[in-house]
Formats: structure tokens, sequence, C-alpha cells
């Protein structure tokens, strides 16, 4: 399902944090949103999602995400939040069975279905021996994994995800990125994730959108934002980039 923002505007605290921002994340691809500290990224994610107010467009699919119930669109789209505020006492497996709520309902009780998907993606993330587990007794990186589990679980089109590896080590990054892509691939699911990790941004997206001061920078292939001067300019930051596989850019710090 493709989203489309148009001249998104939203102010917070009485100050303009995005302006006039612009996305066309086509249906099936992956669009990584960049861009240094406090420049809007969070921000872009929840307006999208409704969480805060804005001016502008946004819709998925050429629906206007704002007209549907919650329900409808917790069906089209599923959302991990930066640092989401966790039930510490529920278990692993109750946790990531909530991504299943928009297809139990009301005043029913989750199916066999809805455990059997619960316990796959539990599986697929390597959760499985977790699940009895409560999440206030899990590891930063293993909350992570269950906060993307939920996500999962509630099987939508469109995946927003924000920081989806800031807290796991190099391997469960590489995991939780491939795993991302194998369902893009395998389910066409459209992925928008905020990322601060630039060459792992490069690796996966088909597109990158560098966000600074509220505004799209620059957007495009990872080769065309991912420059040494873009770095520079927007994250103050001295990189060499250097075409990996597939011509997509590494990047790596030089010292001043
Ligand atoms: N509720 C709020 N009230 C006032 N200002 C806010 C509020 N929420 C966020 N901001 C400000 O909006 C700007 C954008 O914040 P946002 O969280 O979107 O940045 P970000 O690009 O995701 O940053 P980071 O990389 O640090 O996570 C920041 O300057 C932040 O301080």
């Amino acid at each position: 399902m493709t989203v489309l923002v148009q001249g998104l505007d939203v102010a917070l605290g009485g100050r303009r944090v995005l302006k006039g921002v612009s996305l066309d994340v086509p249906a099936g691809s992956w669009t990584a949103v960049i861009g240094p500290n406090g420049a809007g990224k969070s921000t872009l994610l929840r307006a999208v999602l409704g969480l805060v107010p804005s001016k502008g467009e946004v819709t998925v699919a050429g629906v206007d995400l704002g007209k549907l119930k919650p329900r409808q669109r917790a069906r089209m789209i599923a959302y991990t939040p930066q640092s989401p505020n966790l039930p510490v006492g529920m278990t692993v497996f109750d946790y990531t069975l909530l991504g299943r709520s928009p297809y139990i309902p009301h005043l029913g009780r989750e199916g066999a279905r809805d455990r059997a998907v619960t316990a796959e993606v539990l599986d697929r993330l390597d959760l499985t021996a977790f699940a009895a587990r409560r999440l206030g007794h899990l590891s930063g990186g293993e909350r992570q994994r269950v906060v993307l589990a939920r996500a999962l679980a509630q099987q939508t089109p469109v995946l927003l995800l924000d920081e989806p590896t800031a807290a796991l080590d190099i391997g469960h990054q590489q995991q939780v990125m491939e795993l991302i892509d194998r369902l893009r691939l395998s389910d066409e699911l459209t992925v928008v994730t905020t990322i601060h990790d630039l060459t792992l941004a490069g690796q996966y997206a088909d597109r990158l959108v560098l966000i600074s001061g509220g505004r799209v920078a620059v957007a495009g292939e990872p080769a065309q934002v991912l420059t040494r001067s873009a770095v520079e300019e927007h994250f103050d930051a001295r990189v060499r980039v250097t075409p990996g596989a597939g011509g997509r850019p590494v990047l790596s710090l030089e010292r001043p």
C-alpha cells in the first residue's frame, strides 16, 4: 500500500517542528528517514499515525487515515515507538498477543489463529524461549524485539518503525533488518523506519529521506543521499563514504 504524505506541518509547544514535509513511499518499498537528533523524524511517524495534530495530507492506498476507525487503522498500519511504555508485569507472549487486538471481537477472546500467529512471530524473532518471561525481566534489546513482535503480529500491510535497531547488538540488528526485508518481499509490506545508523539505512532501504530542521533536505537512493558533504552539512560529522555491495554506500568515521 502506497503511503503518501503531502505538505505536513506540525507545531509542538508553540514551535514548528515539521515544515511542509512530503513523502511518497511506493507499495512494497522501504524508506528510511534519517537526520540528526531533534530533526523531526519521530514526529513525522507520529503525525502519519495521527498521534500528534498536523496540517497536510496523509493517505495510505489513497485512504485518509484520519477518517478510519482505530480498529480499521490498526489493521492497515502498525507502529513501534522509540521508547514504548511497557507493562512490566505482562509476559512476552501476552504482550505480543496484543498485536492481534484489531482482529479479536469486542468482549471476545483471542482464537487459536491469534495464538498461532503470535507463536510464529516469536519464533521468527528468536523469542520463543522468552514467551513466559515478564517484560520487566528482559534486557533492553530483548524488549525492543518484543515490541517489534507485537507490531508484526498485527499483520498489517504497512509498518512504521521508530529506531527498530537502536538497542540491538550487531547480530540482532542484522537479524531484525533481514527479517523486515524478507517480510517486505514475501508479504509486499511497505516499510518506513527512522534509523540512526546511516550505513545500515543505506544497506536496506530503497530510498532515504534526510530530514534536517523539520524539512526534507535530500531524498533519493542511498548513494544520492549519503554523500560526504550531506553528512558533514546536516550531522556535522566527518566521514568517508565508499561504495559497498550493489554500490550501496558504507560510511566510516574519519577523525577531524
Ligand atoms: N511534546 C513536545 N513539545 C515540544 N517540543 C517537542 C515535543 N516533542 C518533540 N519536540 C521537539 O520536536 C523536535 C523534533 O523531535 P523528534 O523527536 O521528532 O526528533 P527526532 O528527529 O526523532 O530526534 P532523535 O534522533 O533525537 O530521536 C525536537 O526539537 C523536540 O525537542
